[in-house]
């Protein structure tokens, strides 16, 4: 037996066959598979993490465009003639631009073969040519309502030659959503006589404002690793660099078998039933921790339909196999057939009911946790099936029931993105109801230790206590029956109360919000 930095101690302990809660969670991370690839579009992979490297298939920006509204100019000294102009998702300028030559250009647009610059709007002073009106300039179908074309006198003044228009009164950008140049739109060539004598002036630094061809991402430029979780963002940047699929671990697909001939699914329960409190928590939780909940199963209390579940499960998992044949048919599966790993809820402890140790023997199943000293929540197991499947088997108590998914289905959920949580010192202890006698805990301990908040420590097991984060510390805000979810659902997370801790920083294990 050894004992690790959060003062438990590891290996068998405690209650007869379990293990210590700090090895339970190490037992689930180690048993968390790598879950199956799979080529999903970019819409289904949002939450999952990524089977290989992101690569770009394509350079961004993918030519080199302008990285503002105003003129791409050739040569580094004006005045420049203006030639024609370039929209974005519209025909390059197809020609060579030769020194004191520009084009008008939009944000986003290619930028032509021998410019030097882009002189932006803000910066650029345009001279219509000797002896024409600017509406000799102005693009096909003039300016869009109360915008101002290129040359064009601008509000509140004339506009002489050499007069700078305001920033961003004119620009190609303002003019498309107006309908006056459409996308692609080109003016050079025939059209270019428009811009007969147009001029342009202004100051420019060589390669300003010019977005190069590569610059932001290379082609072939691996940019996240394999592992990444998709975000938002990572869809899109993905998008960005030419993917419509991503090869993704797809999210373990959970299905979950309530036992209980007492537990209702509706309405008000009738004296001894219970409402089913855990099939309720389960499918947040399970997409919280990264996983996609599938078929829920009410299962009548007996071995057999634990057994006859558990069985279709394997073979539905022996059929979901690639070269697999016959067997049964979708609809006898019980909705199934697509599950990783099965959460069976109750039947976990030693009553007459309670059968689920049992069946996985029956099942040939490795039991790899039975039982976890930890208050609430021993009675839990994680198993796997001959066919490699994960069975967890939560307690029937709902906040035991809570506590056993925080220690082992979230990490199998998790795996390698797993992390503990952030280590806090336990504040106002005194809230907490320390453990009763038998058991759900021990008898409180008295005098000075009780009265630092020690007398929520057992002997021997973990306890896991909801509290709430605040300035002070961790609070432990009461109500934690293991069979009530009030004190849960009062707090943001349970602190590790390690046996017989003395008042250290605890571990705080995320609830899910
Ligand atoms: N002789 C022993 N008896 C018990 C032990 C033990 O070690 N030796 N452990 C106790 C602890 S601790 C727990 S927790 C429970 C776990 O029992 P099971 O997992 O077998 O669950 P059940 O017996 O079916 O139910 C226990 C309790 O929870 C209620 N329940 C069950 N399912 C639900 C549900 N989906 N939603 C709400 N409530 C549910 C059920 O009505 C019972 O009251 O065993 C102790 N006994
Ligand atoms: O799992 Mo039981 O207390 O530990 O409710």
């Amino acid at each position: 037996m050894s004992t690790n930095a959060g003062g438990h101690t590891t290996g068998r302990h405690g209650h007869s066959g379990s293990v210590t809660w700090p090895e339970a969670r190490a037992i689930a991370l180690r048993a968390a598979p790598p879950w199956p690839v799979a080529e999903v579009s970019l819409p289904m992979a949002y939450g999952c993490r990524l089977a290989r490297p992101l690569r770009a298939l394509v350079a961004v920006p993918g030519v080199d465009v302008s990285a503002m509204d105003g003129y791409a100019v050739a040569g580094e000294k004006g005045p420049w003639q203006v030639v024609g102009r370039v929209l974005a998702g519209g025909h390059a300028h197809d020609e060579v631009l030769k020194p004191g030559e520009a084009v008008e250009i939009a944000t986003g647009a290619q930028v032509p073969e021998g410019a030097t610059a882009v002189l932006p709007y803000e910066a650029a002073t345009v001279t219509p040519a000797p002896g024409r009106s600017s509406a000799a300039v102005e693009p096909p179908g003039g300016p869009p309502g109360g915008s101002t074309g290129v040359g064009e006198q601008p509000p509140g003044g004339s506009t002489g030659p050499g007069e700078q228009l305001p920033g961003g009164v004119a620009g190609v950008g303002e003019q498309s959503p107006g309908g006056v140049a459409g996308v692609g739109e080109q003016m050079a060539g025939p059209g270019a006589s428009r811009w007969a004598g147009v001029t342009v002036s202004g100051v420019v630094d060589e390669g300003r404002h010019i977005r190069r061809r590569g610059e932001d991402v290379g082609l072939d430029e691996v940019v996240l690793a394999a592992g990444t979780t998709v975000t938002p963002a990572v869809l899109g940047l993905a998008a960005a660099l030419g993917h419509d699929v991503l090869a993704v671990h797809r999210r373990p697909e959970v299905a979950v078998l309530v036992t209980g001939d007492e537990v209702v699914d509706e309405g008000l329960p009738e004296p001894g039933r219970v409402r089913d409190a855990i099939g309720p928590f389960l499918p947040g939780l399970v997409e919280w921790a990264g996983g996609r909940m599938g078929a829920r199963l009410r299962l009548p209390d007996g071995a057999a339909p634990l057994h006859t579940a558990l069985r279709r499960h394997a073979e539905a998992g022996r059929r979901a196999c690639p070269g697999s044949e016959g067997g049964l048919q979708g609809a006898d599966l019980g909705g199934l057939q697509g599950a990783d790993l099965i959460v069976a809820c109750g039947a976990s402890s030693k009553g007459p009911a309670d059968h689920l140790r049992a069946v996985l023997d029956e099942l040939g199943a490795d039991v790899l946790v039975d039982g976890v000293a930890v208050r609430p929540g021993h009675p839990q197991l994680l198993a796997r099936l001959p066919d490699g499947r994960l069975v967890v088997g939560l307690p029937g108590n709902p906040f035991a029931a809570l506590a056993a998914a925080l220690t082992l289905l979230v990490p199998l959920l998790r795996g390698e993105r797993y992390e503990p949580g952030e280590r806090a010192t336990l504040a106002g202890a005194a809230k907490a109801r320390p453990p009763a006698e038998g058991c759900h805990g021990t008898a409180p301990q008295r005098g000075p230790e009780a009265r630092k908040g020690h007398g929520l420590a057992h002997p021997r097991d973990t306890r896991l206590v909801p509290v709430r984060r605040s300035g002070k510390g961790a609070v432990p805000v009461g109500h934690d029956r293991p069979g009530s979810l009030w004190g849960a659902a009062l707090a943001d997370a349970l602190a590790v109360i390690p046996p017989g801790w003395d008042g250290e920083p605890v571990e705080l294990l995320d609830l899910p919000d």
